[in-house]
C-alpha cells in the first residue's frame, strides 16, 4: 500500500446552529479560509432543506445527516435528498454492508451522473473514548473498530470515511491513499476539547493524511471567528510546506 498522501488538507466549517442569520455570519467571517460548509442535524431540523440550499450556494455542501436505518429507508431518504445536491453526505458504517450498498445504489440511480455526492461512512464517533466504546458492546478499541468498519464500508461502496485524527495514519497504512478521509475531532493547540475525546491539531491531522478536517466550535465560539478560521487555514498551509 502506498500509505500517506501528499495533497493539501482542506477545511470544512461545521455550521452548528439553529439560527440562519448566525450561520450566514460565520460563513461570511470564515470567507475563503473554509473550503466547504457542513450543515447537520441541528440546522436542518430547525430550518429545513430550503434554508440549507439558500446557505450553501458558494461552497460545496457537506450534508451531515448520519443516516442509520434499514437499507430500504436509507435508500429512500437519499433519493429524497437528490434535489438538495450535497457534495458529501454521511451514513453510519455500523448500519452494515447492505445498508451501505443501498445508499450507494440510491446515489447512482437518483443523482445526475456528474453530481454524485461523496458517500462518507462514519466509523466511531470522535466523542467516544475506549471506555465509552467498550460500554456499547464493542470488544476492541477505537482503532481496531475504525479499521474494521472502514474496510466494511469501503467494500460495500462508500467513497470515504469519517474518523478521528487518531485513526488516519493506521487507515492510510491499511487502505492506501485513495479513500477520502474526513476528520472531525480537531482542536487547535490550547483550544477547549468540549465533548470531543479523540483529538489532534489541524497540523497533526494533515501530517497523518487527512483529506479534509471538520472544525466547528473552535471557530464559531472564537472571539473572532474569521481570524480563527484564517489561523487554521494558515496552519494547514504551513504544514504542506514542511
Ligand atoms: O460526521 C461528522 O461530521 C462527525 C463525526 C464524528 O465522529 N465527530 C464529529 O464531531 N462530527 C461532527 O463534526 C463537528 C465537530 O464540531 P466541533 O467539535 O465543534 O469542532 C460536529 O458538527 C459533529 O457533528
Amino acid at each position: 500500500m502506498s500509505g500517506r498522501r501528499n495533497g493539501p488538507t482542506r477545511l470544512i466549517l461545521a455550521v452548528d446552529t439553529t439560527d440562519p442569520i448566525q450561520a450566514a455570519s460565520w460563513l461570511e467571517a470564515a470567507g475563503s479560509s473554509c473550503d466547504a460548509i457542513k450543515l447537520g442535524l441541528e440546522f436542518t431540523y430547525a430550518n429545513g432543506f430550503d434554508a440549507v440550499k439558500r446557505l450553501a450556494t458558494d461552497r460545496p455542501l457537506f450534508l451531515d445527516l448520519k443516516l442509520h436505518d434499514i437499507p430500504n429507508t436509507v435508500a429512500a431518504a437519499i433519493r429524497a435528498l437528490a434535489p438538495v445536491r450535497p457534495a458529501m453526505l454521511t451514513i453510519h458504517a455500523a448500519g452494515g454492508a447492505a445498508m451501505i450498498e443501498a445508499a450507494r445504489d440510491a446515489i447512482e440511480t437518483s443523482f445526475p451522473p456528474d453530481e454524485h455526492p461523496i458517500l462518507l461512512a462514519v466509523t466511531v464517533l470522535t466523542s467516544l473514548d475506549a471506555e465509552a466504546l467498550h460500554s456499547t458492546g464493542v470488544a476492541g478499541g477505537p482503532r481496531q473498530q475504525v479499521l474494521r468498519l472502514g474496510r466494511l464500508a469501503l467494500a460495500a461502496g462508500a467513497h470515504g470515511l469519517v474518523c478521528s485524527p487518531h485513526e488516519v495514519a493506521p487507515l492510510r497504512d491499511a487502505l492506501g491513499a485513495d479513500p477520502c478521509l474526513v476528520v472531525p475531532g480537531i482542536r487547535p493547540a490550547g483550544a477547549a476539547t468540549d465533548d470531543q475525546k479523540r483529538i489532534m491539531t489541524p497540523a497533526e491531522a494533515h501530517r497523518a493524511g487527512a483529506d479534509w478536517i471538520v472544525v466547528g466550535r473552535p471557530i464559531t465560539r472564537a472571539a473572532d471567528p474569521g481570524a480563527m478560521a484564517a489561523a487554521i487555514a494558515a496552519e494547514l498551509a504551513d504544514t504542506i510546506l514542511e
